[in-house]
């Protein structure tokens, strides 16, 4: 029996929750879109990774859709539609118009909006969103280049995207337990609200709240909740080495492929590069040079049995990436930067590379794509949030890394966890 159902708005934001259901004591499967027919799973867990975040809002509810309606097939009992925990979306959606296409769908009056991760810094305090000792609206989200956040509050972004009304759980009841936060739900339904944000600022907080979900149809959120949820639903006895066991890396050849240009991954890549090799990407070339792919191949593979893997990255500092993008144009740049590491991934697979390292969410979906891995068993973490995860049906492993997470060493950390060859 499938006890919970994930539709995640993107790629990293899947495995992120995926993380956190095994790491607290649940069986998942990841599959990289909405798999082909019926599929026989032994698993606690389904969760499906969409391209829905920044896509047009029709396009975002009717591929929900159908990844609801795929779920439901399978059986799966609570459905959870996973966001950013910094609420990513614009003042159309698409957070909103999704949360109320499966609320329709699964005929349901009430849901919650869980984004927090205290883990990684986000919390909710009085129904506004912090990150780290900032505001969202004063963090690094505000100049995000597709989905700026220049509100804090909850309730308005909510109400400002969705069909119906938000109200609020504060933190004062969520630490009056269980029984206190159902009947605040209750109380918010009977008031028309159709949307209730949970303040959460810890972990107690978080088990709190996922015991409080259990029987409600839909639940939202960043992968915080996974926790509260997991440890709910959890058979007794789970432990997070069984349930990560299928997703462990094997040895074999590695590579980092970064294309983030986040804070937190050029961080992690200046500390490798001073002490692995690395090439960075010539953007010219990979918009113009039909050939570069296979000059970054022989680069890359006579450096395959270094002790630390060989690097290639795209990851430029703001100015200098401003600068490519005024350059070459902004969505030419990335696709361009994009079709280089699918295409590079492919070829290196060919060559018998079988672990990747990525840093980014679209460069991690590409990648995906072009190894053409459709579901994965999760394995244990690097970093919270950040798996090594691995093909179910062949052996290779990966590393699919959110921009802004991991400390500054992961590319390292990611590495130690692979065994020797024998
Ligand atoms: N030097 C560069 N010049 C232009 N575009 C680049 C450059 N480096 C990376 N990019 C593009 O920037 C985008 C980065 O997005 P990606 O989702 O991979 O990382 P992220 O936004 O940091 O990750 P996440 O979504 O997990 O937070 C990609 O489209 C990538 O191709
Ligand atoms: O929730 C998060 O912050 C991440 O899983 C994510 O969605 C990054 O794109």
């Amino acid at each position: 029996m499938i006890r919970v159902g994930v539709i995640a708005d993107d790629f990293t934001g899947a495995t992120d929750i995926a993380s956190f259901l095994v790491a607290n004591g649940l069986r998942a499967v990841q599959f990289s879109g909405i798999p082909q027919g019926d599929v026989t799973l032994d698993t606690d867990a389904v969760v499906i990774s969409l391209k829905s975040r920044s896509c047009p809002v029709d396009q975002a509810v009717t591929d929900s859709l159908a990844a609801l309606a795929w779920l439901k097939q399978q059986g799966a009992e609570q459905i959870y539609f996973k966001y950013c925990s910094t609420f990513d979306s614009t003042a159309e959606g698409n957070i909103g118009p999704v949360t109320d296409a499966l609320m329709e769908a699964l005929d349901t009056p009430l849901t919650i909006l869980c984004p927090s991760l205290p883990v990684n810094g986000r919390s909710v305090y009085m129904g506004h969103l912090f990150v780290g000792e900032q505001l969202l609206s004063d963090s690094g989200m505000k100049d995000h280049p597709v989905t700026p956040m220049t509100d804090s509050s909850l309730i308005r972004l909510m109400n400002a995207q969705a069909k119906g009304t938000t109200g609020l759980v504060n933190a004062s009841v969520i630490d009056a337990g269980v029984e206190a936060v159902q009947a605040r739900y209750a109380e918010l339904q009977a008031q028309g609200h159709r949307y209730a944000v949970v303040d959460t600022l810890n972990e107690r907080h978080l088990e709190t709240l996922g015991q409080s979900v259990q029987g409600m149809a839909l639940v939202t959120g960043g992968s915080g909740l996974a926790l509260g949820i997991a440890r709910n639903l959890a058979p007794a006895g789970a432990n997070a080495s069984d349930t990560q066991a299928a997703g462990q890396p094997q040895a074999g050849r590695t590579v980092v492929l970064s294309g983030s240009c986040s804070v937190m991954t050029n961080a992690q890549v200046a500390a490798y590069r001073a002490e692995a090799e690395s090439l960075v990407l010539d953007v010219e070339a990979c918009l113009n040079d039909a050939g570069y792919v296979e000059t970054l191949l022989n680069w890359v593979l006579p450096r395959l049995d270094n002790a630390l893997a060989p690097m290639l990255y795209a990851t430029a500092e703001p100015q200098k990436l401003k600068a490519i993008q005024a350059q070459y144009g902004a969505e030419q740049a990335s696709h361009a930067v994009e079709q280089t590491f699918g295409r590079l991934a492919a070829r290196l697979k060919a060559e018998g590379v079988t672990n990747f390292i990525v840093a980014g969410g679209e460069t991690s979906g590409i990648v995906t794509q072009s190894l053409n891995v459709e579901a994965f068993h999760i394995g244990p973490p690097i970093a919270p949030g950040v798996p090594w995860v691995r093909a179910v049906s062949e052996p290779i492993s990966l590393t699919l890394k959110s921009g802004n997470f991991g400390q500054e060493r992961f590319f390292f950390d990611a590495q130690a966890m692979i065994p020797e060859a024998k």
